[in-house]
């Protein structure tokens, strides 16, 4: 690779500090026990004023026929879930760049606006997307756009996936799973090694609406449906404008634990002459190929947000990155002088060294790589409080 900038040393960490940095981490990737990747609830019937709601639709394939166009009310029956289902089409999914359709991947059918749509809007009715904004610690509304109605019967399924964000905004999808009988169908959603499953089947058998939301960088899969039909009506959410980054004035409690683990990192001890600490996101977030990110941090998800937040409570100076683990492929197999100073093989076998946290005398970017916001503070050298 020509012109390439010199690489950071990136030293090993010593058990010191392995264990200060394992502290640290800790304390903002488990700061209130709950899984912070999903979330879900339940809508009881008066909650979402079922006696006005109903759903029509239309097989998109009718559109053309007089009275082609159905209404239904809730809870919905065997026969009127199985109605919707026999409207929708089958549900492709994205594969690369193309859509797909592949029986032995995902059995369900869909409907897409105009052929579907309900009396009144379920997100304002039941003030969810206050109630999500809130859960998911952002500053900024939450703003929710209809998406499809997904309907599988019994049999149907849809394999582990990710959903395809369609911005640098769109940051999850909810899920409103609307009553009717079915069982099975359950909604697997994983991530780091953590999985949580949603299964709405038996919480939607009095009428009640069930909702759940994930971070678009999430696993999820639908196990089979075992019997009825299962409706789900999919929104994608998107952050909305006028965010603020997290406000200096409100003081969150959680901080408290990761700013104690902060401040031992911040004793000479830990870097005596000076440098930097990385760390690598928990979550995944949309990048515009060839642009400069902006804004970042009014999307950072839970425990990146939290870490975020105890940074600038601290004062502490930051910036982010992209960055391409060269050490990891490319550098590996290459004698040029630039190489990282990291044995690889010593790496593996060595505990003190920390993937997802570095620390580092220098910071590197070149072109293409850099991601940091254009007004953000200039690179610094050292972990400083001002
Ligand atoms: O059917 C559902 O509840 C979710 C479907 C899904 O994961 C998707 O459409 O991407
Ligand atoms: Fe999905």
């Amino acid at each position: 690779m020509p012109n390439m900038p010199n690489m950071p040393n990136r030293p090993f960490l010593t058990k010191q500090q392995v264990a200060k940095v394992d502290a640290l981490e800790k304390a903002y990737t488990t700061q209130d026990g709950s899984y912070n990747f999903a979330c879900s609830g339940i809508y009881p019937p008066h909650a979402v004023a079922l006696d006005k709601l109903a759903l029509y639709y239309q097989k998109p394939s009718d559109t053309r026929t007089r009275g082609s166009i159905k209404s239904v009310t809730f809870p919905l029956t065997a026969e009127t879930a199985k109605d919707i289902y026999n409207a929708g089409e089958p549900s492709p999914f994205g594969r690369g760049s193309e859509l797909v359709y592949d029986q032995t991947y995902r059995q369900a059918h869909e409907l897409k606006p105009p052929h579907f749509a309900l009396t009144n809007d379920l997100l304002s009715a039941s003030g969810l997307l206050a109630l999500l904004a809130k859960k998911l610690d952002y500053e900024v509304p939450l703003e929710g756009r209809i998406n499809k109605l997904n309907a599988y019967t019994e049999g149907g399924f849809f394999k582990t996936h990710k959903d395809t964000p369609q911005s640098q905004d769109h940051i999850g999808t909810l899920m409103i799973c609307l009553p009717s009988p079915f069982s099975g169908g359950a909604l697997v959603i994983r991530q780091n090694g953590s999985s949580i499953t949603f299964d709405w089947g038996k919480q939607t058998e009095d009428g009640s609406f069930a909702w759940g939301f994930l971070y678009s960088d999430c696993e999820h899969e639908i196990l089979p449906v075992t019997s009825g039909t299962r409706i789900t009506i999919a929104y994608d959410i998107f952050l909305g404008k006028n965010g603020n980054d997290f406000k200096q004035s409100t003081f969150d409690t959680r901080l408290i634990p990761i700013m104690k683990a902060f401040k031992e990192i911040l004793k000479p001890e830990f870097l005596p002459s000076g440098g930097s600490l990385a760390f690598g996101l928990t979550h995944g977030y949309p990048m515009s190929y060839g642009t400069q990110e902006a804004g970042l941090t009014a999307r950072l998800k839970t425990s990146d947000a939290v870490l975020m937040a105890a940074i600038n409570k601290l004062y502490l100076r930051w910036d982010y990155f992209g960055v391409y683990d060269y050490d990891r492929d490319v550098y590996n197999d290459d004698d040029d002088d630039t190489a990282a100073k990291v044995d690889l093989k010593a790496k593996k076998n060595d505990t003190t060294y920390r993937d997802d946290i570095w620390i580092a005398d220098d910071f590197f970017a070149f072109e293409g790589e850099y991601v940091g916001d254009s007004e953000g503070p200039e690179l610094e050298r050292d972990l400083d409080l001002i």
